[in-house]
């Protein structure tokens, strides 16, 4: 049997079974440098080790996965640690390792080699692993689950601990549906103590979270939610002359230190990048519009300190974007963040504290700054109010989670728009009572009371502000929805591309279906949230002044406006610079390309409509953002000559120059395979048009066009972007693959094949060999 993993410099012996506080604090200090335990490590590590059940509620930065990784080195056995996001796992693993414990993940983007070898350790009499981090997805699978029964049968299973533990629960703001599934382990393993670890969690979520996981009298642990280092700041965008430049002038006046900004947005973290890149800050963006290499070497940039400042979306806990939720640097550990600045408005208080939370994990002095616009308000309202439309359904849990959405939304709001104590109110939002001396003046409510109510007073006289001290938000007169033409409807790529973020496989077409069904809601669930998401695109259809024919199909011919179109050769003009910034070797006319790159997009989606087309420019931006020199040279210059062949009037050369030898003309098969592609879509555009009442799987783009990773990877060729279905579509296309998936029927639909739909990556790579359908 496994032995615990000897003392470094050969003082061996710890007995398994008890250690005193002595013993424990030595192994502290060994293997992680620290000379004592903070808050309330000790007292979950001696619960788990006595094979007590814990419920461990810390700080952001408090130090949980101590609480698991301590009893790893002390106990016989494996720990299992469940943790819902790779980057997590990975920058665990990697910083264990450095420390020389035995520690592993299994996930999507380990070599099968790799997993091989990690299966045989598991597999073998004496594994010498002691800590195995998993998704909750291949902890669902029937495979994983036997190889967990075998390793208890030896007496090999040591701990199971469930880091992020909110997710569990539906009260959670992070809620994930797969986590439940994880109740079953309780069950399989009755005498193995479970440790759940979170930072945020309501009364109602711990309660949730203790049930769900079935803990057997567990000792409850909970530390304050008060972080004394966090400076906590809230600026008025409203008030200020420009948002871009103060946020500069922040992140400069604070010296080169470790920053990160969390966006709404996509387009908005690249234009901020591109801002702070002008005013010569080291920053980059991270978001799911960026292939895994890309935000690989943006997040391994970052917390080696090769970047300055990360600017990540941050997309909210709705109906389907829960997941793309965990890469807003959820537990990742860089402790030195100094300054974190929220761009735009969060959801709730709960993800401003998560969010915040990175800030000053090692204790030093630290910042949040909240940029809190009325616009962005008025955003967010929209988008809650849309996503919330379960509230019509009968149940009435359905209404209580709509209605805690909308109280969850004002408590932030307040945060923002009241003149008290900016910490009193985060704490006391967690239910935790607050002495009234606890701030100190480490706020700017406390610290500048005067300038504060000034502000505020200055905010309630700008045009059009429904600021409402009493019920700031939901007193507010109706939305308008044609301010709201956010990404928020083009989310489907989100979908797919988070799927590598927490897919597993070990046993593949297993755990790629839970994936599947996980990720998606019960069949009543599912259709009220499509209805809902349908109900609130018609409303901005409706807004914009586009007419949503009978047979259900989004057809307008008329509905992209030149307005839109100049808009989006702005864009598209502002992602060509950034590009330039980027790569500093493009040679390229930005106006010229920018007009080429967006008739290239009306081209393909005038007869399908404004939301294809608006998703194919945002493609459009994010393939620039993560595309080399050679791509986007190619990839103009097959352009230019394709709408010169063609007699265009735009003509005009995107390529200035050649003098890089980076303007070389396209291979002949590259432009042919592009306008190959052209006909493709166009023919894709048609039977969209034509379809009365649309078949979802008819719906479904051409299957060579949906690889975009493996694109931007080289593996296909560098010159398509994807065609992105419109939200209905692409959620009438998931419900199908997910009732096809759990019924196993056999059936297909009429004339489609079975692989149509989105892909995943199996193994990190780009290959389509290598890919599987959902
Ligand atoms: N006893 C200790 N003394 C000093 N530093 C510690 C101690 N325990 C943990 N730390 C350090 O504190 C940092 C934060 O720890 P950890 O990542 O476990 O926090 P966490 O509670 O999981 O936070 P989050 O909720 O953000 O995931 C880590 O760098 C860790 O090494
Ligand atoms: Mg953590």
């Amino acid at each position: 049997m496994k032995k615990a993993l000897p003392l470094k410099g050969g003082s061996a012996g710890l007995r398994h079974g008890t250690k005193s506080p002595k013993e424990l604090e030595s192994v502290l200090k060994q293997y992680f440098g620290y000379s004592e335990f903070r808050g309330r490590q000790l007292e979950a590590i001696e619960a788990v080790l006595s094979g007590r059940d814990c419920f461990c509620l810390m700080p952001t930065g408090g130090g949980k996965s101590m609480c698991y990784q301590i009893p790893a080195l002390v106990k016989t056995g494996v720990v299992l640690v469940i943790s819902p996001l790779i980057a997590l796992m990975e920058n665990q693993v990697s910083s264990l390792k450095s420390k020389g414990i035995p520690a592993e993940f299994l996930s999507s983007t380990q070599t099968t080699a790799n997993k091989n070898k990690i299966h045989e350790d598991l597999d073998s009499g004496n594994p010498s692993l002691k800590l195995l981090y998993v998704t909750p997805e291949l902890v669902a699978t029937s495979g994983f689950k036997a190889k967990l029964t075998k390793l208890h049968n030896r007496g090999l299973l040591g701990l199971v601990a469930i880091d992020e533990a909110h997710c569990i629960s539906t009260w959670g703001h992070d809620f994930r549906p797969s986590y439940r599934k994880i109740s079953s382990l309780r069950k399989q393993f009755p005498d193995i103590p479970i440790l759940a670890l979170t930072a945020t969690a309501v009364p109602k979520v711990q309660k949730d979270v203790i049930s769900s996981l079935s803990l057997q009298n567990p000792v409850i642990l909970k530390a304050s939610f008060n972080r004394p280092n966090i400076f906590y700041e809230v600026r008025y965008k409203d008030l200020l002359d420009d948002v871009y430049s103060d946020i500069s002038n922040l992140l400069k006046s604070s010296g080169n230190v470790c920053s990160i900004i969390y966006c709404l947005e996509r387009a908005a973290c690249d234009d901020l990048t591109m801002h702070l890149a002008q005013q010569g800050i080291s920053s980059a963006a991270y978001h799911a519009g960026l292939n895994s290499k890309v935000r690989t070497t943006v997040l391994d940039d970052w917390l080696s300190s090769r970047t300055q400042v990360v600017v990540a979306t941050v997309a909210f806990g709705g109906a389907l974007f829960i997941y793309w939720l965990y890469s807003s640097f959820q537990g990742i550990d860089r402790q030195d963040v100094r300054i974190v600045c929220h761009f735009n408005l969060p959801k709730s208080m709960e993800s401003f504290y998560q969010e915040s939370g990175r800030a000053g994990r090692d204790q030093q002095p630290s910042r949040s700054v909240l940029y809190y616009g009325l616009e962005d308000r008025r955003r967010m309202e929209f988008i809650l109010r849309n996503s919330s439309s379960r509230k019509q359904q009968p149940s009435s849990s359905s209404t209580e989670l709509s209605e805690k959405t909308l109280a969850d939304f004002s408590q932030i709001v307040d945060y923002c728009e009241s003149s008290s104590c900016r910490r009193k109110k985060i704490i006391e939002s967690f239910g935790e009572k607050v002495q009234p001396t606890l701030c100190q003046r480490t706020c700017d409510a406390c610290k500048h009371p005067n300038q504060v109510s000034s502000r505020l007073e200055d905010l309630r006289r700008v045009p059009n502000c429904r600021f409402n001290k009493i019920s700031p938000v939901f007193k507010s007169s109706s939305v308008d929805p044609k301010h709201f033409d956010t990404e928020f409807w083009n989310r489907e790529d989100d979908v797919s591309i988070s799927d590598e973020d927490i897919s597993d496989s070990d046993d593949e077409e297993e755990a790629v279906s839970n994936i599947a069904i996980s990720k998606l809601p019960s069949k009543g669930g599912f259709e009220a949230r499509l209805d809902a998401l349908e109900r609130a695109e018609n409303a901005y259809n409706q807004a914009n002044g586009q007419t949503k024919p009978q047979g259900g199909n989004l057809v307008d011919k008329k509905s992209i406006s030149q307005t839109l179109r100049d808009a989006s050769r702005k864009r598209l003009s502002g992602a060509l610079g950034q590009a330039k910034l980027r790569l500093g070797d493009l040679l390229f006319a930005e106006e010229a390309s920018a007009t080429h790159l967006e008739t290239e997009c009306f081209k393909k989606y005038q007869k399908v409509g404004k939301t294809f087309y608006n998703s194919q420019i945002a493609a459009t931006v994010r393939w620039l953002s993560s595309s080399t020199s050679d791509q986007i040279h190619g990839r103009l210059e097959a352009l230019t000559n394709q709408t010169t062949e063609a007699g265009a009037a735009t003509s005009s050369p995107c390529i200035i120059s050649d003098a890089l030898g980076k303007a070389e003309k396209p291979a002949e098969a590259t432009v042919s395979q592009e306008l190959a592609k052209t006909e493709l879509s166009d023919e894709f555009a048609k039977t969209m048009a034509s379809t009365e009442n649309m078949e979802p799987s008819r719906m479904s783009p051409p299957e060579k066009t949906i690889d975009e990773e493996a694109r931007r990877d080289g593996a296909i060729g560098t010159m398509d972007l994807p065609k992105i279905p419109s939200f209905r579509e692409f959620m009438s296309q998931k419900g199908r693959d997910r009732a096809t998936s759990s019924s196993r029927a056999e059936s297909q639909p009429r004339g489609i094949p079975r692989k149509a739909g989105p892909v995943i990556s199996k193994e990190g790579t780009t290959g389509t060999s290598k890919k599987m359908k959902l």
